[in-house]
C-alpha cells in the first residue's frame, strides 16, 4: 500500500474507533498539515463552543494503564516486588503493547502516532553537540535521556528475562522505549487539565474516576495521561483556548474550546501553554517559536564559597541570596535586580559592605538594588557590570550562531532556540552598556572606551594595539578566554572570569595572583 493510502486508513481506523468510543468530533476533521497531522474546523466553530471532546474513559492514564493485562502483569513482577514501579515505566510498557497488540484498547489510536520524533533525545551526540553546546537545553538533554535509562534499566531486561513472551526483548529495547517517552511527552495532558471543569454551571459536579491508582508498587512519577484524538491539535501561541472537563451525552469528556471563532476549513490549534519556553517546546515537542517571548537565558554566577569572607555570608544571608541561584534573564528583564544585587556583594570591598549595608538587616536586599554610590565603593558598580558582561560574552562565545534556513527541521528548531538565547545575550550586553554610561555620566566617570582608547571589554572586537597593564610583544593578540583573559581582566581591574564562571571575587584580597590561583585551580 502506497504511504498516502496507508495513512489515510489508518486514520479511517482511528476516526471509527472514535465513533466507537462516543468522541466528539461533529466539528472538525483530521487532516495533513505543515506540522503533521492537525484537525481543521469541518464547519464554523464560534468562540467558547467546544471544538471536540472525548469521554474520559477513553483516555491512557496511569490507573487505566495499571487496570490492563499487561499493566497488572507488571505490577505483579517480581521486578516490581523488589522496588517500585515506575508509572512512567507502565505507560510506556502499555503504549508499547498497545502498538503492537490489535487487543489492546488503544490499538489504532497508538497506531496514528508518528514513528519517529524531532526531540534533542532524538538526535545523535554529534548533534547535540553542534546544536546545542553552550546553552541550558544540551544539559537537559543529556539529563532527561539519563532518567530515561534509569526508568528503562530498572524493569529491563529483568522483565524480558522473568517473563520473555509477555515482554519479549525484541520489542521492549531501550529505543522503543525512547519513542514511548517522546509520544508522551508531545502529546500529554495534564492531571490539573483532567481534573478541572470547563464551565463551572452551578450544577453538582459528579465525583471524577480516580487517575492515579492506589497501587501500593507504583512510584507516581507520571502527573499527565494521554487523550486521544485531542492531541491531534498543534500549537498556535496565538491562540487562548481551554481544556477542562465538560458533559457530554450524560457523560464526562475532557474537551477543548478556543476563545476566538474557527471558520470551516480553518485549523482548530492548541495552546501547549503561552509561557512554555523554546527549551521546554524543543525537549517536550521537538519544535521552536521564532521570537517566543516567552524564553529565559539561565545565567549562574558561581564564585568560591570556601574562600568566602565572613561578612559577605552574613550579607548573602541578609539579603537572601545564595551564590547557587540560577538567574533567568529575559528580553523583559534584561538584568534582574536578585543578579545584581548578588554581584554587588560579591564586588563591594568589605569597609563597604560592613559600613553601609550590612546594618540594613531585613532591608538589605532592597537596598542592593540600586548602584552602589562611588563614595561607598568607587569600583563596585563597575565591575558589577564588567562582570556580567565577561560571563555574558563567554555564554556567547560558546553558542552556534543560528542558521535559521538551514536544511533540516530538527537543526532549524534549534537554531530557532539559539536565536533566541542569543538575542537576550545581546540585548542584555546592551542594556549593561547603556547602564555603563548612564553610571559613568552621573558620577563623573571615564569610560574604559575614553579611558584606554579602543580597549573595549568585548573579547570579539578589534584588538587595541597598545593596552596600558597588558605587556605584549608586538603581534601578540589579547587573549580572548581562560587564565590569559582572565589575567587581562584583572589588570582592568574586571577581576577574573573563567569558562562563564566568576572564580575570583574575593575583594578583600587584592593580592593577584595568588586569590586567583587558589580559586581557579
Ligand atoms: C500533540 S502532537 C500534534 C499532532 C501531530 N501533528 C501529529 O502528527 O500527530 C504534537 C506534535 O505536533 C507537532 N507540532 C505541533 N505544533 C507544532 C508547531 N507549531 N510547529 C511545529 N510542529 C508542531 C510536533 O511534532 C509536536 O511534537
Amino acid at each position: 500500500m502506497a504511504a498516502a493510502d496507508e495513512s489515510r486508513a489508518m486514520i479511517e481506523a482511528f476516526c471509527k474507533w472514535c465513533q466507537e468510543q462516543s468522541c466528539e468530533m461533529s466539528r472538525v476533521r483530521i487532516e495533513q498539515t505543515s506540522s503533521g497531522l492537525g484537525l481543521l474546523a469541518a464547519q464554523d466553530i464560534k468562540a467558547g463552543e467546544i471544538g471536540l471532546s472525548v469521554p474520559i474513559d477513553a483516555l491512557l492514564t496511569v490507573a487505566a494503564a495499571a487496570k490492563t493485562e499487561i499493566g497488572q502483569t507488571v505490577l505483579s513482577s517480581a521486578a516490581a516486588r523488589n522496588r517500585g514501579v515506575s508509572a512512567q515505566a507502565l505507560m510506556y510498557i502499555v503504549m508499547l503493547d498497545g502498538w503492537h497488540n490489535p487487543a489492546s484498547r488503544w490499538h489504532s489510536y497508538l497506531r496514528l502516532i508518528p514513528a519517529t520524533h524531532n526531540d534533542p533525545l532524538w538526535w545523535t551526540d554529534s548533534e547535540r553537540q553542534e546544536r546545542l553546546a553552550g546553552t541550558q537545553l544540551f544539559h537537559e538533554a543529556a539529563r532527561h535521556m539519563a532518567q530515561l535509562r534509569d526508568v528503562y534499566d530498572s524493569l529491563f531486561p529483568a522483565l524480558s528475562q522473568q517473563l520473555p513472551s509477555v515482554f519479549p526483548a525484541e520489542r521492549y529495547t531501550f529505543q522503543a522505549f525512547l519513542w514511548a517517552r517522546s509520544s508522551l511527552s508531545s502529546r500529554c495532558f495534564s492531571n490539573k487539565q483532567l481534573s478541572t471543569w470547563l464551565h463551572s454551571d452551578g450544577h453538582e459536579l459528579p465525583e471524577l474516576p480516580a487517575l492515579e491508582t492506589e497501587e501500593k508498587s507504583l512510584v507516581n512519577d507520571c502527573p499527565a495521561a494521554l487523550c486521544p484524538l485531542l492531541d491531534i491539535t498543534n500549537h498556535n501561541p496565538d491562540v487562548e483556548v481551554h481544556v477542562g472537563l465538560v458533559r457530554s451525552a450524560g457523560t464526562i469528556h475532557l474537551g477543548i474550546s478556543a476563545t476566538s471563532a474557527v471558520a470551516t476549513g480553518c485549523e482548530f490549534f492548541n495552546n501547549y501553554g503561552s509561557c512554555r519556553t523554546n527549551l521546554q517546546l524543543l525537549l517536550a515537542h521537538g519544535f521552536a517559536v521564532p521570537k517566543n517571548s516567552a524564553d529565559t537565558l539561565p545565567v549562574k554566577i558561581r564564585s568560591d564559597d570556601s574562600t568566602r569572607p565572613e561578612l559577605q555570608r552574613k550579607a548573602l544571608e541578609l539579603a537572601g541570596l545564595n551564590t547557587a541561584e540560577v538567574h533567568e534573564l529575559s528580553l523583559s528583564d534584561l538584568l534582574p535586580v536578585k543578579l545584581l544585587a548578588l554581584l554587588r556583594i560579591l564586588c563591594m570591598s568589605l569597609d563597604c559592605l560592613d559600613m553601609y549595608y550590612v546594618k540594613e538587616g531585613a532591608a538589605l536586599l532592597q537596598k542592593l538594588q540600586s548602584p552602589v554610590p562611588v563614595e561607598y565603593c568607587d569600583r563596585c558598580e563597575m565591575q558589577v557590570l564588567s562582570t556580567l558582561e565577561g560571563q555574558l560574552l563567554n555564554q556567547k562565545s560558546r553558542i552556534r550562531p543560528a542558521d535559521l534556513s538551514a536544511a533540516s527541521a530538527p537543526e532549524r528548531h534549534a537554531a530557532v532556540y539559539r536565536a533566541g538565547q542569543l538575542e537576550i545575550i545581546s540585548e542584555a550586553l546592551k542594556e549593561i552598556q547603556r547602564r555603563r554610561k548612564h553610571f559613568c555620566g552621573e558620577n563623573g566617570l571615564l569610560e574604559e572606551s575614553e579611558e584606554e582608547e579602543g580597549a573595549e571589554v568585548d573579547p570579539e572586537e578589534e584588538e587595541p594595539e597598545e593596552e596600558e597593564g597588558w605587556p605584549r610583544p608586538a603581534g601578540v593578540k589579547r587573549p580572548r578566554y581562560g587564565v590569559e583573559y582572565a589575567m587581562w581582566c584583572y589588570v582592568k581591574r574586571l577581576k577574573v572570569l573563567r569558562d562563564g564562571m566568576l572564580v575570583s571575587l574575593c575583594c578583600s584580597c587584592s593580592s593577584f595572583p595568588s586569590c586567583f590561583v587558589k580559586s581557579a585551580s
